[in-house]
Order: structure tokens, then C-alpha cells, then sequence
């Protein structure tokens, strides 16, 4: 279950340029995200695209796209330096169809991005997910286990849990304490929004081997990972992923000043459907959250330009014949922290 560890200086002894003939990829990194439908989460990737570039992300984005994402979307996401790589649905498991049916198919489907081999380290970001500080220091944590913040359970959306229904949530664990009749209290559980991941075959084939035998729960995909990943787990601060509810069930916990990584999930708080109306969606927090998103998304000194000199060095205009190309140095040098 567990990904295997590659030493990491199995191939870096020998320099960058022969350990990257050898192993094409293996220092590469990229942002990625994931993009289903015809609806307009294109406009979250398109602001996440633009907001990588603002804070001078060396990495690029690549977007793994469901089939039924329109030709016209893939071509707005192109033309932003955006990578767009089609993976297949992956479905739920046969004979359990109790949660809605497409809501798990398009959730599964962020699996098969641990299929995408040609890099080494990715940063999963949801689309609904805006980055205002540069985060790329986030690649240069220890291999081998999986990063990500812990999640909220305070929210109507956790009604299902036993953590409601008690009132029990991880953010505050002494406010209310764990039963003891109610066994060992439950292991960390992570925000699936936001992660920092090594692609790796062996994972990818075990999480789906997992899957076929794992019943779908309320929270899909990410009720599957926090499973499947319980062992490697490392919490990381919230201001990598700012989830919203935070700021009215947990402010002690946040310094806003210094939150990199917003997460737009709670009820009715996507920038681009933001209406104030429906509950804490007034909050001056918020308003000013949104109003932020759209800075990003409207500035079109942030549009990708061909031209530009490209993350990584490379050129947007040859990406095939680059990709076979030898990493550059640059990318074995920890990238400075947030600018
Ligand atoms: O119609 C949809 C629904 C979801 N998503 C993707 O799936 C992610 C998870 O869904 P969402 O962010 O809406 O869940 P939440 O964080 O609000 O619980 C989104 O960010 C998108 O990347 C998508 O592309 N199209
Ligand atoms: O919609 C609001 C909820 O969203 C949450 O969950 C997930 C989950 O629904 C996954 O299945 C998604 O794929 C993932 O990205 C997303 O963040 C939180 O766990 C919860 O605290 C709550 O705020
Ligand atoms: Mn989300």
C-alpha cells in the first residue's frame, strides 16, 4: 500500500543533466489540478493558472481534464500556459450506489494523478483554490509522505460524522474531548483540496486495487485518501490551504497576513458564483477574499504571453521536443521560500 521509497540520491550523484537521461523526469515538478464538465470551474483553474504566475511559481500547471471538458475550455486553458493532460473517469466501486453517481465519478478521478509518472513531485490544488504567496518551497519537503492540512469538522457538510454529532472537531480537540467509550479518537484527517504528492506507478496501482474493495463514503475521494494515506500523513500549516469555514469556527487558529493558499469551499464562496447571500457569506473576510480571486482573475497583465520566459526555462512554443529535453540545473536548487 505504502509508495516505495526511491533513495534520493540514487540518481543525483552523477549531476543533474546524466541523472535526468537516465531517468527522464525524475526531479520534475509541476502544480496540478483537475477540471471536469462543461460548467465554469474553467474560470477556477483560469485564476489558479494566473495566480501560479503572479507569485512567480517556477513550476508549471498542468490540468487533468475528464473527456466532457469542451474543446473551446481546453483551448482558453492552452493558451494560458496551462498543460492539459485528458485522463479517463475512474468509477466507484460496483454495488454501492447509495451517494450520487456522478459526484463520485468526477471525485475518483483525481486518482489517476498519480499516474502522471514524468514528475516526481506535484502539488495538487482544487480548482476552487487560489494561491497569493508563492508556495514552491512546499517541493523541497522530505520524500515519502503525503503533505496536506487538516480539515474543519464544524461544518453542516460534516453532519454524517460522528465528530458532529458530538461536536467534536481536530482543530480544537480539547474543546471537546474525545470519548472514551468511543474508542481511540480518529487518526488526523486531511482537506483533500490541497496536497504535496509523489506520482508513482506502484501507488497509483495500489490505490485502485484499494479502491475495487473500499465502499464509497461521504466524502469520496478524500475520505479514500485520508484512509489509504493514514501512515504517511504530515499535517502541514493552514495557511496552505485556508479552508473558509476556518475563519468563522476556528479564527484563533489563522493569521490571515499570513495565509498563502485560499481554498473557496464553503457554501456559496466560489468567486466566480459569489452572491453575499448565503450564510457568513457577508463577512468582511470574505468579501475581501473574493474580491481578491477576482483582482487575480481580471488582470490581464497576467495572461500567459507565447513570449514569456517559461517556468523551468522551457518554451511554451516546442513542448514536445522539450519535454525529451535534459531537466536544466535550477530545478535541484530548493527554490526560495515566498517572495
Ligand atoms: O463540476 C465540477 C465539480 C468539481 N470539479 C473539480 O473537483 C474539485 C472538487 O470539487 P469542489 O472544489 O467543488 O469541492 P469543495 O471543495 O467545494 O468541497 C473542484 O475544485 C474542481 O477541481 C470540476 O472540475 N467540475
Ligand atoms: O464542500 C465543503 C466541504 O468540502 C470538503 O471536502 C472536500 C471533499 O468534498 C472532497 O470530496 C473534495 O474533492 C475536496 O476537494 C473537498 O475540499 C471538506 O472536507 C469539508 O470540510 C467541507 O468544507
Ligand atoms: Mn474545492
Amino acid at each position: 500500500m505504502a509508495p516505495p521509497e526511491v533513495p534520493v540520491d540514487v540518481f543525483t550523484n552523477t549531476g543533474g543533466k546524466l541523472s535526468t537521461t537516465l531517468n527522464p523526469g525524475y526531479s520534475k515538478r509541476a502544480y496540478v489540478t483537475f477540471l471536469a464538465g462543461t460548467g465554469d470551474y474553467v474560470k477556477g483553474v483560469v485564476g489558479l493558472a494566473k495566480g501560479l504566475r503572479k507569485v512567480k511559481s517556477a513550476y508549471r500547471l498542468v490540468v487533468a481534464i475528464l473527456p466532457d471538458v469542451p474543446e473551446e475550455h481546453r483551448e482558453i486553458l492552452r493558451s494560458q500556459g496551462c498543460i492539459v493532460h485528458e485522463i479517463e473517469p475512474i468509477y466507484p466501486p460496483e454495488n454501492h450506489v447509495q451517494f450520487a453517481m456522478a459526484y463520485y465519478v468526477i471525485n475518483y478521478s483525481k486518482l489517476r494523478i498519480w499516474n502522471f509518472e514524468e514528475y516526481s513531485k506535484m502539488v495538487y490544488l482544487d480548482a476552487d483554490i487560489q494561491v497569493f504567496e508563492n508556495i514552491d518551497h512546499l517541493f523541497d519537503m522530505a520524500d515519502g509522505y503525503f503533505y496536506a492540512v487538516m480539515d474543519c469538522f464544524c461544518e453542516k457538510t460534516w453532519s454524517h460524522s460522528a465528530q458532529y454529532s458530538i461536536g467534536y472537531c481536530q482543530q480544537c480537540p480539547e474543546k471537546v474531548t474525545w470519548p472514551a467509550e468511543m474508542g481511540s479518537p480518529p487518526p488526523l484527517y486531511f482537506n483533500a483540496g490541497m496536497f504535496v504528492y509523489e506520482p508513482r506507478r506502484m501507488t497509483y496501482e495500489s490505490l485502485l486495487q484499494t479502491l475495487r474493495i473500499t465502499p464509497p463514503t461521504p466524502f469520496a475521494e478524500q475520505d479514500f485518501l485520508n484512509m489509504f494515506f493514514q501512515h504517511k500523513y504530515k499535517p502541514i500549516p493552514p495557511i496552505y490551504n485556508l479552508v473558509l469555514a476556518m475563519l468563522w469556527r476556528h479564527r484563533e487558529n489563522i493569521e490571515l497576513e499570513k495565509v498563502k493558499v485560499v481554498h473557496y469551499c464553503a457554501a456559496g464562496s466560489k468567486p466566480w458564483r459569489y452572491t453575499g447571500k448565503e450564510v457568513n457569506m457577508d463577512r468582511e473576510d470574505i468579501k475581501m477574499l473574493v474580491a481578491k480571486w477576482w483582482d487575480v482573475y481580471n488582470d490581464e497583465s497576467l495572461d500567459f504571453k507565447a513570449e514569456d520566459p517559461s517556468p523551468e526555462g522551457e518554451t511554451f512554443l516546442m513542448p514536445s521536443i522539450m519535454a525529451s529535453m535534459p531537466e536544466p540545473e535550477i530545478s535541484y536548487i530548493p527554490a526560495p521560500s515566498a517572495a
